[in-house]
């Protein structure tokens, strides 16, 4: 390690103490772009371009007051993080969930700097959410809590400022509500949020956007290697947006999907799901161990989907969800790839333990850009009042996710053709902020 990684690694751990997810994130990508700047750029070294990425240009804190069925009133607490404004305005999404916090919401706005820089389009970054547990509460006290919360960030976004869109927790709904109330107070009906409805000005493909992506993505790190999908065993985590669309897109390229999970545990079907039988997963509302009374298969309660042999391994659910462990388990298993559907879904040391193996390995902030590439697209939808078809927009989703591929590649091959695809997404995403930060000056 060079003295410069080293004391880097130093000053940031000091500077943001008791955020380890923020850390590990920062970490991952100084492991890389270190050793690059101080063999290709020094001049971005003395610019301190590092130091200032990992600095969020602005923290939004705020309470969200709602009041719930029974007339009780809660409080919670609302955040947007807007990370770096240096390729268009600040871009990404909003999670609701127990367990946001700073570290986590600065780990995902780090992470989605070089996301959107990969995708080629011209959208800055951002993350936000709230510390509010979706699970159990009515439609109601939903939009009550979504007014609430919008009723403070109106002051923060806007099309051309800050434009929100979904992440754990926030769906279409959820994107519906905060809309309409951004629209009442603002008088404005504009592309503030993407992830909008197709008939209220969304873009076709939203949706399916991170999950197909994830697809494409992983096609093509087969292709690049002399293999093909068609016919390989996929294991599935989460059952949500991402999950959800990255197995509709599995099954169609002819692959078997063997699992879905959520935090209580897994569903094995050995025949593979179909998307009646994912439909029905998502009618179950969490209760899992229903499945195994219509289909011929297995519930796994406390378990994670990465002890079933697969060929290809796609956690879509939550950081840190896949650890060295069950990256073990897998390479034990004859696993070839994994990709990540989440953000930051491998501990470090899985990461590690997977790169040292030399099979193929995706980071999120590469396989899973499709979901802000589309949001990129609803914003240029937006702008020029025009609504594009599912056809149109999926051919753009395709071609980005094929040139995120083909960057990765050309950062992250060494000389003997191995493709680190961690070295080039962390590399390829960083030149271009980094080169429009310098060319803005101190900022
Ligand atoms: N929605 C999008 O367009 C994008 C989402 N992502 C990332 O993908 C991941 C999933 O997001 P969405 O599908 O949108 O959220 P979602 O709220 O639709 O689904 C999350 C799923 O993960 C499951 N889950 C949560 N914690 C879990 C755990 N510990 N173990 C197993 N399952 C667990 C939930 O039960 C649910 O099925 C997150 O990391 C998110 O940041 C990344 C890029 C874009
Ligand atoms: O579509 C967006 O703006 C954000 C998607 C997102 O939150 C992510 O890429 O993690």
């Amino acid at each position: 390690m060079s003295s410069y990684l080293t004391s880097f690694i130093h000053y940031v751990s000091e500077t943001n103490p008791h955020q380890p997810e923020f850390l590990q994130a920062v970490r991952e990508v100084a492991e890389d772009v270190i050793p690059y700047l101080e063999a290709h750029a020094p001049e971005l070294v003395r610019q301190r371009l590092l130091e200032r990425m990992i600095e969020p240009e602005r923290t939004i804190s705020f309470r969200v007051v709602w009041q719930d069925d029974s007339n009780a009133i809660h409080v919670n607490r609302g955040y947007r993080v807007q990370m770096n404004s240096a390729l268009g305005p600040y871009k990404g999404g909003l999670r609701f969930s127990p367990t946001v916090n700073l570290s986590i919401l600065k780990f995902l706005a780090f992470e989605q700097t070089f996301k959107n820089s990969l995708t080629g389009l011209p959208l800055g970054s951002a993350k936000g959410g709230a510390d509010f547990n979706p699970k159990g509460k009515s439609d109601n006290e939903i939009m009550r809590f979504c007014q609430s919360f919008m009723a403070e960030l109106c002051r923060h976004v806007g099309s051309e400022t800050d434009v929100p869109a979904g992440d754990i927790g926030v769906g279409e709904r959820e994107i519906g509500y905060m809309f309409g109330q951004y629209k009442r107070l603002q008088n404005n009906f504009t592309g503030v949020l993407t992830g909008k409805g197709t008939a209220w000005s969304g873009s076709f493909m939203r949706p399916e956007a991170t999950g197909f992506g994830l697809l494409y993505f992983v096609e093509r790190m087969l292709y690049e290697t002399g293999g093909v999908l068609k016919g390989k065993t996929v294991a599935i985590s989460g059952a949500g947006n991402v999950a959800y669309y990255a197995a509709l897109k599995a099954i169609a390229l002819g692959a078997k999907v063997i699992t879905v999970s959520n935090s209580e545990g897994t569903i094995y079907d050995k025949n593979g799901f179909s998307l009646e039988k994912l439909d029905y997963v998502n009618s179950l509302n969490r209760n899992f161990g229903e499945y195994p009374k219509r289909y011929d298969a297995e519930y796994h309660p406390g378990q994670k989907p990465w002890r079933f042999a697969c060929d290809i391994a796609l956690p879509c659910a939550t950081q840190n969800e896949l650890d060295e462990h069950d990256a073990g388990m897998l390479l034990e298993n004859g696993c070839i790839c994994i990709a990540e559907g989440a953000n930051m879904p491998c501990t470090e040391q899985a990461v590690k333990t997977i790169l040292k193996s030399g099979i193929l390995y995706a980071p999120g902030k590469a396989a899973n850009a499709g979901g802000v590439a589309v949001s990129g697209l609803e914003m240029s939808q937006n702008r020029i009042g025009q609504q594009w078809t599912a056809e149109k927009v999926e051919n753009r989703l395709k071609k980005i996710m094929h040139d995120i591929h083909d960057t990765c590649v050309h950062y992250g091959k060494d000389k003997h053709g191995a493709i680190n695809y961690l070295k080039g997404a962390n590399i390829g995403g960083f030149v271009k902020v980094a080169a429009a930060m310098k060319a803005q000056g101190l900022v």
